[in-house]
Order: C-alpha cells, then sequence, then structure tokens
C-alpha cells in the first residue's frame, strides 16, 4: 500500500440528483510538491476535496491517503491539515482562541498555536477579533489552522481568492516552503493565473472530468501551427480529412495536436500548395482554456 502521505482518487464519480458532479476520476498527488487543482466554476473541485475528507459520499470510486479514507487515518490531524472555508470563524472570538479551542479539542499542544501564527504571519492580530479580518486575514487564519496538527498532507480549497498582490506573493513562498519540507500540497483555484507561480504540478478538470494531469511546462509545450494556402478551402479540407482538429482565424487556419512537419506532410499528400506554415507556441493561460472550454466564467473571450 502507497504511503498514507500520496492522496489518490481513484475513478470516482458523485451525482447530485441529475447533476454529475465528477465523472470518473482519477489522478495521484505526490509528496514535495506543489500541485494545483484547477478548473472553472463548478468543475467540481470541492466536490472531490469534500469527498477526500469524508464530508462527502461517492456515488462510486474512491479518494484516500495512500489507499486509507480519511475517517480510518489512524491520526487524521497529523495527516491531513485542510482549509476549504474561509469565512466560518466565529467573528467575536480572536484568531488565539480559535485555534486554541480547536486545539484543545484536537489533543494539540497548546505551544502550536503560537507557532502556527507565526508562520501565517499573523502574530500581530492573534488576540483580535476574527469579525474585523480581511478575507486575506481570514484565508491566512484557514492555513494556521491547517497547520495545527503539523501535517504531512495539506488540502487547500481556494486559499489564494481574496489576496491581495502581496498576500499571493507570500502565499507561493509559503506552499513552495512546506512542499520543501516534503508535505504533499494540493491547492485548489479556478483561475489559472492566480496559481501558475505556486505550483508545480497541476490536475485540471472540466465538467467533472479530468482533462490534463502534468507539470505546468507540459501543458505549455502544447504547440499549435498556422498554415495557409492559396487555395484555403482545399487546405481546410485535406486537414479535417486527416482528422486534424483545425480552427479558422482571420489570417490562416490553426492546427492544434499536429506538428508542423505532419500539416505539411498532410497538405503535400493532399497536392495543396502553401503559402504559410508555422509553429506557434500556446501560452499557459489559452492552454488552461482550450482544455477547459471557452465557457469558462469570468474569462475573457
Ligand atoms: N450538495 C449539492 N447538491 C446539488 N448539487 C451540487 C451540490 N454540490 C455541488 N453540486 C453541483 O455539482 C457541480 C460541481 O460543483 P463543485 O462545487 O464541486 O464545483 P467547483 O469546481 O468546486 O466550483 P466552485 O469553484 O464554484 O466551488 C456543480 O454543478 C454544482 O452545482
Amino acid at each position: 500500500m502507497a504511503a498514507a502521505t500520496t492522496i489518490d482518487v481513484s475513478r470516482l464519480s458523485k451525482s447530485f440528483g441529475q447533476v454529475n458532479a465528477v465523472s470518473d476520476l482519477s489522478f495521484r498527488v505526490e509528496p514535495g510538491q506543489v500541485t494545483g487543482f484547477l478548473g472553472p466554476n463548478g468543475a467540481g473541485k470541492t466536490t472531490t476535496l469534500r469527498t477526500l475528507l469524508g464530508l462527502v459520499a461517492p456515488s462510486s470510486g474512491t479518494a484516500t491517503f495512500g489507499g486509507v479514507p480519511y475517517r480510518d487515518l489512524p491520526d487524521p490531524l497529523a495527516t491531513v491539515g485542510t482549509a476549504l472555508e474561509a469565512s466560518s470563524f466565529h467573528p467575536g472570538r480572536t484568531a488565539h482562541d480559535h485555534l486554541a479551542v480547536y486545539a484543545r479539542s484536537a489533543g494539540v499542544d497548546r505551544s502550536r498555536v503560537d507557532r502556527v501564527l507565526a508562520q501565517v504571519g499573523l502574530t500581530a492580530v492573534g488576540k483580535r477579533r476574527v469579525g474585523g479580518f480581511s478575507l486575506g486575514m481570514r484565508q491566512r487564519l484557514g492555513l494556521a489552522f491547517a497547520l495545527l496538527g503539523d501535517p504531512r498532507v495539506l488540502v487547500l480549497d481556494e486559499p489564494v481568492n481574496g489576496l491581495d498582490p502581496e498576500g499571493i506573493r507570500w502565499i507561493r513562498g509559503f506552499l513552495q516552503q512546506l512542499a520543501s519540507e516534503g508535505r504533499t500540497v494540493l491547492v485548489s483555484s479556478h483561475l489559472l493565473s492566480e496559481v501558475q507561480q505556486s505550483v508545480d504540478r497541476a490536475v485540471i478538470i472540466s465538467k467533472g472530468r479530468l482533462v490534463y494531469e502534468g507539470t505546468l511546462a507540459g501543458l505549455e509545450t502544447g504547440t499549435r501551427v498556422a498554415v495557409d494556402a492559396p487555395d484555403r478551402a482545399a487546405l481546410l479540407s485535406a486537414l479535417l480529412a486527416a482528422g486534424a482538429d483545425v480552427q479558422q482565424t482571420a489570417d490562416s487556419l490553426v492546427v492544434t495536436g499536429a506538428d508542423a512537419s505532419r500539416v505539411g506532410e498532410i497538405a503535400q499528400h493532399a497536392g495543396v500548395p502553401l503559402s504559410h506554415l508555422a509553429a506557434e507556441q500556446a501560452g499557459l493561460e489559452e492552454a488552461f482554456l482550450r482544455l477547459v472550454g471557452s465557457d469558462t466564467p469570468g474569462s475573457p473571450s
């Protein structure tokens, strides 16, 4: 059995009535890296994370820590730290009290409270009521909460949401530090741009299904080829007949999923002389939007 420091999602499906929130989803998250769990709003990220943490029962499949469901972990707090909802703190309590109450009920040493407040940069405001905290401060408190049991695995739902640019810079270093200590760090976000500086690997889902798992660099190397011919219609039908994925722009045809030499070959085979053939690097954001579909809420159209 794999160690309880990996996250293993295997053939996971979850339906709410007619809605298939997650469909046959499989991926693995390894220690020592920050992994982004990405997809547009409604893609199924929260449902997956809630299933992983035993808060939602799967319709089928499993979501475990090295094969062990959350509820069966021998020492869950020392194994997994979670931050699922940044705003669910009682406004009348101080940050310190929140953590102290939780530490006591969980049997965590009280000295951890000051330690985690310092780790997330909240020492100076630890005695202030949470009701006056900004969203960014509540996000930091959520992270402190997740770290209380000094867990080997961190599952963080949208921790960057609401942070200002300085907060985003801070969390980047913070997450990388946790990963460099050998921890497993899974961070969800609906915006690639929010986390692209922070993550080493990405698991991308759309409409409940896996659309990409790998490094961000690998996502970026998806090349596209701009191609044109005096007889563009003949070129288009040759490419389509060869099964290429072709889009038409004002300037040329754009082929994805085939390299320039293959596109040249198709044209030559069809006897279509070319006027233009160039490989272009698709940008990260563009590759992401292509994977998740252009109906992403809030995405530039
Ligand atoms: N308890 C529920 N009852 C009914 N439908 C639900 C429930 N929870 C989630 N859904 C539906 O499942 C789908 C996936 O939702 P989910 O919250 O997992 O997506 P998400 O990727 O986390 O999105 P967001 O970033 O907006 O939280 C959506 O269509 C949502 O409306």
